[in-house]
């Protein structure tokens, strides 16, 4: 009897609009179990709420009610339904809405919004603007979209801020992340705009020094992480496995002890600060509705999930002699971007070192001294799944094995006479894959700007082209460039006639000074940058930037360093804190 009256208690019948409207004037979150008359209230949720209620504690904040759609104006939309739909109420507003009785989920949920109304309460946080989730049918929503609270799939933005940027802390971040069992989705390294920071830090738009807040984050890079969690498989919240007088045997608690060991569950706050990294990053989750990750990240729903692979191919020397052209328009065929290409003889190491796999054949003698013999072709190609398909794409190591089973492959198209080996190779695995790009393409540093006139959406296009192109944006500022600073980047035209133009121009405005970052900076910079004169750019080079985005000789988008010591003497004067990493002349 006791536990009956609990349970009657614990609900709020909500059966006409009259009592909707006077549930809409609880304070705190409200859990509405929204129910067809066929089927009557979601039986199995009612324990997960008893659990939450004890648990919590919290009877000013924390409200639960049920509601049969058919008898309120409001709820209209789910008349038909055939599943539970669980709405969340916050100080009147429905701000999410779950689909089914996924338990999980709406736990999850629950514990965000109460903690949320805690921090509120206790002044630690000022309330979010809230907007209104719209009650349409996600079943007739386009099935490509993820913009309601129905789908099971949560996550978590990560932003390591710009300090931590700056002082490389993003990979050991990202490899901690991982390594809690977590899949990255989509990463971006870039300044935020203001539009952005207000997006995601709107929770402290009101604090004192937010504008000097906005300017931080707008004019440094932040490095952006979408996480997921590696799904588990999830108990099933049926009411014959639970007992609810014992609430200690609940089921998803278990799966949730079972699964601690193998991987990290559940807040990845609470990960971060045991990690002692939570000071680099600012950390939003339980993010079900895409759109607010649409904001950070405009291509998100096109990425998400898609794992872009780089990786090490060569051509060996007899066929970079014979057939690169052939290989080349096979690869790009295939889909692979051709990011980075150059020859070289390679040293007797290594070749080694990349032939490690016939080291205990009778030919391999014959093999290294055909390696050396002259130059091979190396490129860094990237694709989606990039490791697998390349494997599969070239074939095995063995020219008749090749020819007998796979003679679409590569090693069976380009076999050459009198060569037992696969006269392509490619890296074994990513770890590989990144060792191998380091050597072979070891990156240099080169300083660009980008000037005054250029407008914001300009500066995007042009990062964007940077980045596709290969480039790290590895360091960047904001800045006046005028008097001392202009000179630091403008040191050696400084007798020349038109230095003071040049001067006046960039008083104009702020500019965006980078270190860019990937092997053959400077010159691939002044490549992509193009001629200094527009004019000229658009007849010579209209594919660069100064064509597409340069006004006249002195408004010409950007500059760059001409060669490595103006490169390595400008980033020294610019950006004092900075330690060049793998440095090598190339
Ligand atoms: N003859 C000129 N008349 C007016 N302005 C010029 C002239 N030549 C160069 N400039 C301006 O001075 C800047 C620096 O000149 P510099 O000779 O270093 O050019 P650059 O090496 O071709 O290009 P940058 O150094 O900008 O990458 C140029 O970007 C351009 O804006």
């Amino acid at each position: 009897m006791a536990g009956k009256k609990r349970e009657i208690q614990l609900q709020a019948v909500i059966n006409n609009q009259s009592l909707w409207d006077e549930m809409m004037q609880n304070k705190g979150l409200t859990v509405i179990d929204v129910y067809q008359a066929w089927c009557g209230p979601c039986k199995a949720m009612q324990t997960l709420f008893r659990k939450l209620k004890n648990e919590l504690n919290e009877d000013e904040l924390l409200h639960f009610a049920v509601a049969e759609a058919d008898s309120i104006v409001t709820l209209q939309p789910f008349r038909d339904k055939c599943e539970p739909v669980f709405l969340f109420s916050v100080n009147g507003t429905i701000v999410a809405k779950i689909q089914g009785a996924n338990a999980p989920l709406v736990n999850q949920k629950i514990i965000a919004l109460v903690n949320e109304e805690r921090k509120i309460a206790a002044g630690e946080m000022v309330r979010p603007q809230y907007h209104e989730i719209a009650f349409v049918d996600s079943d007739s929503e386009d099935a490509g979209e993820l913009n309601y609270e129905g789908v099971d799939q949560i996550y978590t933005i990560v932003i390591i801020k710009p300090d931590a940027v700056a002082a490389r802390k993003v990979q050991e971040i990202k490899e901690k992340i991982i390594k809690a069992g977590f899949v990255i989705e989509a990463e971006d390294k870039k300044p935020l705009t203001e539009e952005q920071v207000k997006h995601f830090y709107s929770q402290i738009v009101d604090q004192p020094d937010f504008e000097d807040f906005v300017s931080f984050m707008t004019r440094n890079l932040s490095y952006i992480l979408v996480v997921s969690q590696a799904k588990a498989k999830q108990p099933s919240w049926d009411e014959s496995e639970v007992n609810s007088e014992t609430e200690s045997k609940e089921p998803w608690d278990e799966q949730q002890e079972m699964a601690k060991p193998s991987r990290m569950k559940g807040n990845l706050q609470q990960y971060l600060e045991i990690q002692q990294i939570s000071q680099f990053c600012d950390v939003e989750e339980n993010i079900t509705n895409t759109k607010f990750i649409d904001v950070l990240i405009p291509d998100f729903k096109k990425i998400r999930g898609i794992k872009f692979e780089k990786i090490l191919a060569l051509l060996r020397p007899a066929l970079a002699n014979e057939r690169t052209e052939d290989v080349l328009n096979k690869i790009q065929d295939e889909g692979f971007k051709i990011l980075l290409q150059r020859q070289i003889v390679l040293s007797e190491e290594e070749a080694k070192t990349l032939c490690k796999e016939y080291e205990n054949k009778d030919y391999f003698g014959n093999v290294i001294e055909n390696m050396t013999s002259g130059p091979s072709l190396a490129l860094v190609l990237v694709r989606e799944n990039g490791l697998g398909h390349w494997k599969q794409l070239i074939g095995p190591s063995n020219v008749e094995e090749a020819k007998e089973y796979f003679p679409e492959c590569l090693c069976a198209q380009f076999a050459i006479e009198g060569l037992p080996i696969n006269q392509l190779y490619g890296s074994d695995s990513l770890e590989a894959a990144e060792r191998e790009i380091q050597h072979f393409f070891p990156p240099q540093h080169t300083v660009a700007l980008i000037k005054p006139h250029v407008t914001q959406e300009q500066r995007e296009d042009i990062m964007k082209i940077i980045k596709e192109t290969g480039f790290d944006i590895t360091q960047m500022k904001e800045t006046l460039l005028i008097e001392e600073e202009a000179e630091k980047i403008y040191f050696k035209i400084k007798r020349k006639a038109f230095y003071k133009d040049v001067l006046d121009v960039l008083a104009e405005g702020t500019s965006l000074v980078m270190i860019l970052t990937k092997w053959n900076a400077v010159s691939d910079w002044r490549r992509l940058m193009g001629p200094t004169d527009p004019e000229e750019a658009r007849l010579l080079s209209p594919d660069s930037i100064r064509a597409q985005f340069g006004k006249n000789i002195l408004k010409n988008a950007v500059h760059g360093a001409s060669n490595m010591e103006e490169a390595m003497e400008t980033i020294s004067r610019m950006f004092e804190d900075f330690v060049p990493e793998n440095l090598e002349e190339n």
